[in-house]
């Protein structure tokens, strides 16, 4: 049964005089993606690095699976794992030294660390480099091994920053799977620039900007954010505009192709299904009725205060 993994209260950080975050608060739940959103200098490494342990917060909680992190951060680091923008790789060790000396690291029982280190290298899929130098693996073989030395210990939360930058696009793919697939049992939190990305891993989205949640909700409350209130039809046998906006709650006609209409209309629910009747009723000829959706990139740029000034 999933429940609460991470749960952060009035989190606030100042650097210097500047406040990067202000009173954020939130919960991630045992199992899937999270994505973080915002743009360049949003408050996403700050956060990510307060409730990793890296950074001490100016004031707030972070619990990780009930542990407060400030005051036990042992304890509660046994449940996280980190994988930084920038892989904290050893390039002269090989993959299975680099995993053995991670599960020391993160205080792997002595007798557990072989069978730790077995289990990453199998559920990422490097099983197979365990004796290569790090220095000779690709790009997205050096990102699974980042991935593998965020899970090495078995935590409950692991954070992914970027984790497919510089990736060609089957390697992408690949490392994208690989995150649903640790996000089966475990809740990851990824940061990324790439909509896309968040689309095709994440259930859950939270954006920051300027150091405030902005949003936090499903990947489908993030697209419905906007709703652009149009509709696109397609009809064999159109009437003539006037016809068109005389069904209730139709404001606009714009022909965009020969037999295409871009309906602006009230926002209603019921009006599509009025239009779909009259269309019947009146021998329209209806081909298609589409509710448009504003695109990912809309809603961000509407979200993102400094796009919008
Ligand atoms: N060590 C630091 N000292 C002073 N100010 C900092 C420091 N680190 C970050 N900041 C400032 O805090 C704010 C938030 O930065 P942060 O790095 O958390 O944003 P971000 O969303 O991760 O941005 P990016 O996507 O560019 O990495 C920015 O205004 C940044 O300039």
């Amino acid at each position: 049964m999933e429940h609460t993994i991470v749960k952060v209260e009035n989190l606030s950080h100042r650097y210097a005089s500047q406040w990067a975050v202000r009173d954020i608060n939130f919960e991630i739940s045992s199992q899937g993606v999270v994505g973080l959103l915002g743009s360049n200098g949003a408050g996403k490494s700050t956060t990510m690095n307060i409730i990793c342990g890296v950074l001490k917060q100016s004031k707030g909680e972070v619990f990780i699976n009930g542990v407060n992190l400030k005051e036990n951060p042992v304890a509660a680091k046994r449940n996280i794992g980190f994988m930084p923008q920038k892989l904290p790789l050893y390039l002269d060790f090989t993959v299975e030294e680099y995993l053995t000396y991670c599960a020391e690291l993160r205080m792997v029982e002595k007798t557990q660390v072989k069978k730790a280190v077995a289990d990453a290298l199998e559920r990422c899929g490097v099983a197979h480099f365990r004796e290569r130098l790090l220095r000779n693996l690709s790009g997205g073989y050096q990102q699974r091994v980042g991935i593998a030395q965020a899970i090495v210990h078995n935590p409950k939360f692991v954070v992914l920053d970027e984790p497919t930058n510089g990736l060609d696009p089957n390697q992408i793919v690949e490392v994208r799977n690989l995150i649903k697939q640790i996000a089966l049992d475990r809740a990851v939190l990824l940061s990324t620039h790439i909509l896309t990305e968040v689309q095709a891993t994440c259930r859950e989205i939270k954006m920051i900007e300027e150091g405030q949640m902005v949003f936090s909700g499903s990947l489908e409350m993030f697209d419905n954010y906007i709703e652009p209130n149009t509709l696109v039809v397609t009809l064999d046998t159109p009437p003539v505009s006037d016809a068109l906006m005389s069904v209730e709650g139709i404001r606009s006609v714009e022909q965009i192709a020969p037999f295409r209409y871009r309906l602006g209309y009230d926002g209603e629910k019921k009006t599509p299904q009025r239009f779909a009747a009259a269309s019947v009723s009146q021998d329209w000829g209806l081909m298609e009725l589409i509710i448009e959706k504003s695109s990912l990139d809309e809603v961000f740029a509407r979200l993102s205060k400094k796009n919008n000034k």
